[in-house]
């Protein structure tokens, strides 16, 4: 049986030490210099394939999806909090739960969130003055955390019932940190290892916020299951769905439904903002010609749905921006059994990571694959692409369940803040890209905002 090519592993800690806080680097110059499957070892019990050909990609993604679980189970952080949620959940209970939730996810559903999107941005725009310093990821995860809970739950976190949701995002935090550790944390693994389950560095803290979090839900789905009215919100559609034989999902399934979705539905799209305004704050070139799209196309206006098909340079922006710095930087999944791909035997249990970070950089699909440049988005090249090399939101049965909502909310809020403001970079503050679960700015990005109406 031909070996897979990878890093030499140190015994117990694999390649831990060499990962260091840049998991996402590690994997790219593995690709680079062992080819299309890598073999590594994070952990004592996890040992990662590593997959760059698109082919090889949609095998596991697309053709032989049934071969591969999502492999959750074996993740205590990701379990606690969204229990059996759709990101998490398998088989057959996923695919009912997917069927029950999907509705909720319809066109004309998604479009009718549009309005709240544009007004949500604007009201933190009213508080933004010119020549203010910001952090502009704490402000992005802020408007999109208060989008998810309008849409989902019909809730406004400005309220002041809910003026203790800074709660919400210390759970998240929480939990995001949790993933940093998993990945780079010698003691961490250590004490995974051992054979009797001991709290993890921090476990409490992350229970006692996700318990916080649990009541505040748990509260919103008691009170609503006894109303008898659509609110226009994606709660009421999951309270009705009703499957195929009349059964509705119980308060737990909602529960982790809902978790599911307010936490996987505002931290990447917050992502993708506080990277594109990071971006554009270092190419003046992209932000004058976004900034000429909505002067003309909007004269001023709030940007409203209907614009959207008429904005191809702000769409371009997230996509490239999406490509530089993918949400999901990478996803992996679980052969149930032993599979075999390009000739090498990938065992049942093992863990196939497929990078985002990577496929999004790779020259051959992307000619100058670390610069910036929107304009590369033309609708010919576009379709030029091959499938499974630019894949933000996954491909196959799987793939994000909130992707039109993701691409809309992204487009909104980009149109409404850079027809106003432009940003400055502060030059004290060092941007790092933190790999999590998700692809975020530690420590946040902090700019200075120049209104463009006084310039
Ligand atoms: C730019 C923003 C977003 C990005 C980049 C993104 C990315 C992804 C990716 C890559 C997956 C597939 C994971 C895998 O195959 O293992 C996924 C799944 C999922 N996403 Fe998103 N997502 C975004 C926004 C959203 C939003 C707004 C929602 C909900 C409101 C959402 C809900 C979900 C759910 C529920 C799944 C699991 C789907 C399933 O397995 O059936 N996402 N997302």
């Amino acid at each position: 049986m031909k070996k897979v090519p990878g890093p030499r592993q140190i015994p117990f800690v694999g390649n831990l030490l060499a990962v260091g806080s840049k998991p996402h680097e590690f994997f790219r110059t593995c690709a680079e210099k062992y080819g299309p499957i890598v073999r590594m070892r994070l952990e004592q019990h996890r040992e990662i394939y590593l997959l760059s050909r698109p082919e090889d990609i949609k095998y596991v993604l697309t053709n032989s999806q049934r071969l591969f679980a999502k492999g959750y189970h074996r993740d205590r952080i990701l379990s606690m909090v969204l229990g059996n949620g759709l990101l998490t959940s398998e088989a057959d209970f996923w695919l009912r739960q997917r069927r029950l939730v999907q509705p909720a996810f319809h066109k004309h559903r998604i479009e009718s969130y549009a309005d709240t999107m544009t007004a949500y941005t604007g009201r933190l725009l009213e508080e933004w003055r010119d020549d203010q310093e910001l952090d502009i990821h704490k402000e992005m995860m802020r408007v999109t955390m208060e989008i998810v809970a309008k849409t989902l739950f019909d809730i406004d976190l400005k309220e002041p019932r809910y003026q203790g949701s800074d709660q919400v995002g210390d759970a998240l935090d929480q939990v995001l940190r949790g993933y940093v550790e998993q990945f780079t944390s010698v003691a961490r693994m250590l004490l995974e290892s051992l054979p009797i389950a001991i709290p993890l560095p921090g476990s409490k803290r992350l229970k006692d916020s996700v318990d916080r979090l649990d009541r505040l839900i748990y509260d919103i789905i008691e009170e609503r299951s006894g109303e008898d009215r659509d609110r226009g919100d994606l709660l009421s559609m999951l309270i009705a769905a009703q499957d195929d034989d009349g059964s509705r999902m119980t308060p737990k399934q909602l529960r982790d439904e809902v978790m599911t979705l307010f936490l996987a539905g505002h931290e990447t799209t917050a992502n993708v903002m506080s990277w594109t305004f990071y971006l554009l704050a270092q190419h003046e070139d992209a932000a004058r010609r976004l900034a000429a799209e909505l002067d003309e196309k909007l004269q001023g206006r709030v940007p409203a749905l209907s614009d959207l098909a008429n904005l191809p340079y702000t769409r371009a922006v997230i996509n490239e921006s999406m490509r530089l710095y993918p949400p999901a930087w990478f996803i992996s999944r679980e052969p149930i059994e032993d599979v075999w791909i390009d000739g090498y035997c990938l065992p049942a249990g093992c863990e196939v990571a497929m990078s985002q970070w990577i496929m999004h950089r790779d020259a051959a699909h992307f000619p100058q694959p670390d610069r910036f440049l929107p304009e590369r988005w033309s609708p010919e090249y576009e379709k030029s692409l091959p499938a499974y090399v630019y894949f933000p939101f996954g491909a196959g049965p799987r793939v994000c369940i909130g992707n039109s909502f993701a691409m809309m909310e992204a487009s909104l809020i980009l149109a409404s803040i850079a027809q106003r403001f432009e940003f400055e970079l502060d030059p004290e503050h060092a941007v790092i890209p933190e790999p999590s679960i998700t692809l975020r700015p530690k420590n946040g990005i902090r700019v200075k905002a120049k209104s463009r109406r006084s310039s």
